[in-house]
């Protein structure tokens, strides 16, 4: 019989003993809008142990970024505790949980979030000003490090508006590691780039994954659960029991579940996109910056829509169900008879 070793509680400052890097128990999060409760998060329980490369996929509005940005000390739970390295978040005020972000945790966002009118080595010497320890030389010496190892040194004195998505992109990285994070948060990480672009920066984050900080991945984005150690599946606040997929592990049954999951998803995005296309609401040209997409669509036709949408939408235009092009993430339509008729 396996007996489980009761955690040691130091009631006094909210330490346990534990081998996990986090520790997730019972949490719910629910927002409140006007008078009206949306539950987001409904009972989560998640181990991650230091070093993981975490992917956490699902539909829209299942709970990705909410739960992303408990773990980084960004909101409280509702109800349920976190625990980071065995320290419980919740006992720690706004500016303990400020101490934990600027010490602890480095985030990379979808759209880069760089300031515009700073140079990329400016941008990555923020959070090093920040921490306020080294001399201005020393800052900008490790920020001129950090922008070399992702490839960038030779660009430190370019605007983001002067370098690619990709670019942006890795000056973002450069950035979230510039106070050495032992955990990085990152919410769609590649959703703003092109597939090799996004492929160069996984190949990237791997590596960084392999210099030891833990990853937490939120993401709609296949390729990037490719390079996660571990998936889990999230739907209406709560984790997809069975569908958690660790390396190689997974067997034959969670693979179909996932496969018929995923396939339940694409369909549903299929048709609300050719609804949506074909309904009244929508002009006979118009174009649609697909990252952008949640702003011009109602929210109806949200629901669940931007999980595969870029690969969804690629395939409609290749079978030539939309008649349209995607253009520098821009999807472009035709509205033309013989599609919208059918
Ligand atoms: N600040 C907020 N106020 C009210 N409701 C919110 C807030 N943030 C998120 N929600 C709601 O909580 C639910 C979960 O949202 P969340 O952003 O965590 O989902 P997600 O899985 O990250 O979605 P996406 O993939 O579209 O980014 C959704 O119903 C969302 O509308």
């Amino acid at each position: 019989m396996v007996l489980h070793r009761p955690k040691k509680i130091d009631q006094n400052i909210g330490i346990i003993e534990t081998k996990y890097k986090i520790l997730v128990e019972g949490v719910h999060k629910t927002y409140l809008l006007g008078t009206t409760a949306v539950p987001a998060l409904r009972g989560m329980d998640v181990k991650i142990k230091p070093g993981e490369f975490l992917g956490l996929m699902g539909p829209s509005g299942c709970g990705k970024t909410t739960l992303l940005n408990l773990i980084g000390g960004l909101d409280y739970p509702t109800r349920g505790k976190i625990y980071l390295d065995g320290k419980d978040m919740s006992l720690l005020d706004e500016n303990q949980l400020a101490d934990l972000r600027r010490d602890n945790i480095g985030y990379v966002f979808q759209f880069y979030n760089l300031l515009p009118l700073l140079t990329a080595l400016e941008n990555v010497m923020i959070p090093l000003h920040f921490q306020g320890t080294l001399s201005r030389r020393a800052r900008k010496r490790k920020a001129m490090e950090l922008l070399k190892l992702v490839k960038l040194d030779e660009r430190s004195h370019h605007t983001p508006s002067e370098l690619s998505g990709g670019e942006q992109q890795r000056v973002a990285i450069a950035r979230a590691f510039a106070n050495d994070p032992s955990i990085v948060l990152l919410d769609e990480p590649t959703g703003d780039l092109d597939s090799k672009t996004g492929i160069e920066i996984l190949n990237l984050l791997r590596d960084l994954n392999r210099k030891g900080a833990t990853f937490i991945s939120a993401t709609h984005d296949a390729a990037v659960s490719e390079y996660c150690t571990r998936i889990i599946h999230i739907r209406d606040g709560k984790i997809v029991k069975g569908l958690e997929v660790s390396g190689l592990k997974e067997t034959d049954e969670m693979r179909e579940a996932r496969l018929s999951l995923q396939s339940e998803y694409k369909e549903r995005c299929e048709r609300k996109i050719l609804e949506f296309i074909r309904s009244e609401k929508s002009q006979d040209i118009f174009e649609i910056r697909i990252s952008k997409i949640k702003d011009s669509i109602d929210q109806e036709i949200l629901t669940n829509l931007p999980m595969y949408f870029d690969d969804l939408v690629s395939e409609l235009i290749d079978k030539e169900d939309i008649p349209g092009k995607i253009k520098s993430g821009v999807l472009i339509l035709e509205k033309t008879k013989n599609v919208f008729e059918a």
